[in-house]
């Protein structure tokens, strides 16, 4: 195999000799560069595709199997691209690549490439969690919450957590903290909540110190300091390290899995039990859920049409995207590299940072929140643009604008052949935080302003009822004064994004 590095990549012409050779290092290589470093449509471009599929089957497969499933899944213009994704993430899936596993996940809960099915998301999932794949445990929990597939509840959510937390996830302690503090599927118990939510914060999970304090205030959490420290213990103490990559076998991880959560329930709190098969479960409890349950539409105005929803979204939904996006926030000018018009917009008038989540880093929370607003909406779930977060330091704003494309913009775009999805018709907005002073969405044109509340869904139409761009909807994100303020988004589009007019 050809050696390169970063700072001596091999020729072209090496490169492409060595791939001829029948060597699979080159193939996947050559097929990459040639995919990166030349637009979809050109000839280069379909070659790196086609060394790809040769290596696909050569002994380095499913590496290249899955470069190809990660390509078909991040240029959904191609025609059929998610059902080319599906393919090949299946194949890599089958071949034990975990990360295709999640990805393949990912497109049975959104439903692109194969009819949509939640069920199958969650037991992919679940395969990997039985692995000791601490996100993917987590994301069990979070489908369980859902109740979604046959046999979910809220106690089997608590115990996925439970299991993610055996597994040192921060963001699990966090989750089971909510469970414990509010009594969903678990009996509650202050002390232990405030004594999870601690050890999430010293995690680093974000919200996890402001859900300690509001929900498990340590006056009503007597033993909460004993539990910490008890939890702490318990985590120094995780033999986690067995789970390292290259230090186990693939076949011995469920049973490494098994030990990281009896050494979990050691701790001894009376709602961790290991059961018969060596798992740990939590004993049902508490009678609250912490699915979201979003309030129906208020119309605050009719020209333009904006409506709001309280509660869209749940605190640990809002945390999850605050926490999953907040290193990699940027500023418009290098998140916006569209020759769109409306991609100045943003550059000109957005003074805050954003960050759109990518084809690859999707995950149950984004898919479950769009489903959410296709469901609310009556819109088709794929003809969403892809979300972005967006924030708002003290100081930022996003001065007077409209988000749909124009006339000449839309004709432009069709005589480019480049109109995917058409049409911007509505905006959809969803406060994760909400800043102590400052930052309310205000439709200037008709006197209406918003004042976010966590969790609140903000829906305008940025055309009429007959589907002409409506100048009525110019909207601003006031100045933020204090705090931050945390935006999910997205827009409704004209039709599925994959599809030209
Ligand atoms: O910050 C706001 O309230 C408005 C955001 C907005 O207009 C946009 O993202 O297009
Ligand atoms: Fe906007």
């Amino acid at each position: 195999m050809m050696q390169s590095d970063a700072t001596h990549p091999p020729a072209l012409a090496q490169l492409e000799h060595a791939a001829r050779g029948g060597d699979d290092g080159a193939r996947i290589e050559l097929g990459n560069r040639l995919l990166s470093s030349h637009p979809y449509g050109s000839d280069e471009h379909e070659q790196g595709l086609e060394w790809l599929k040769q290596a696909a089957e050569g002994a380095r497969g499913v590496q290249a199997q899955w470069f190809l499933g990660a390509y078909f899944a991040q240029v959904p213009v191609r025609p059929d691209a998610r059902v080319h994704a599906l393919y090949w993430l299946g194949r890599a899936a089958s071949a034990g690549m975990p990360a295709a596993v999640d990805r393949l996940a990912d497109l049975h809960l959104a439903g692109l490439g194969v009819e949509r099915s939640p069920a199958r998301a969650l037991e992919l999932q679940q395969q990997l969690a039985d692995i000791g794949f601490a996100r993917a445990a987590w994301e069990v929990g979070y489908l369980h919450t859902q109740e979604l597939a046959a046999g979910s509840s809220q106690n089997l959510a608590a115990t996925a957590f439970a299991r993610a937390c055996a597994l040192g996830y921060p963001q699990a302690y966090y989750s089971l903290g909510l469970r414990f503090a509010l009594g969903a599927g678990v009996a509650r118990d202050l002390s232990f909540a405030r004594a999870l939510l601690d050890r999430a914060a010293d995690g680093k999970f974000a919200g996890a110190r402001e859900a300690a304090e509001t929900l498990a205030p340590l006056a009503a959490a007597p033993q909460a300091t004993d539990w910490h420290s008890r939890l702490k213990q318990n985590m120094d103490a995780a033999p986690l390290e067995r789970l390292a990559p290259g230090r186990i076998r693939p076949e011995e991880r469920p049973l490494a899995v098994r030990e990281l959560e009896a050494h979990f329930a050691s701790v001894g709190h009376p709602a961790l039990q290991v059961d018969a098969g060596g798992r740990l479960s939590c004993v049902a409890g508490g009678g609250a859920s912490l699915k979201a349950a979003p309030g129906d539409w208020q119309w605050l105005g009719k020209g333009p049409r904006v409506a709001t929803s309280d509660a869209f979204a749940t605190r640990e939904e809002c945390d999850h995207l605050v926490h999953k996006m907040g290193e990699s926030l940027r500023r418009a000018s290098d998140y916006r590299r569209g020759r769109r018009a409306n991609d100045d917009a943003e550059v000109q008038y957005f003074s805050g940072s954003g960050q759109p989540v990518g084809a690859l880093a999707t995950d149950s929370v984004v898919r479950v929140m769009e489903e959410r607003v296709a469901r609310m909406t009556g819109w088709p779930a794929d003809a969403l643009e892809p979300c972005s977060v967006i924030r708002y330091e003290p100081g930022e704003e996003y001065q007077p604008h409209v988000d749909y494309f124009t006339t000449e913009q839309m004709e432009q775009d069709r005589l480019d052949g480049r109109d995917y999805g058409g049409q911007r018709v509505a905006t959809f907005l969803v406060y994760l935080r909400v800043p102590e002073a400052g930052g309310e969405t205000v439709y200037e044109q008709a006197g209406i302003s918003v004042a976010g509340q966590p969790g609140m869904g903000v829906l305008h139409y940025n055309v009429t009822p007959e589907g002409e761009p409506d100048g009525l909807s110019l909207h601003s994100g006031r100045k933020v004064q204090r705090g931050e303020k945390w935006l999910w988004r997205s827009t409704l589009r004209e039709h599925p994004l994959h599809r030209a007019r």
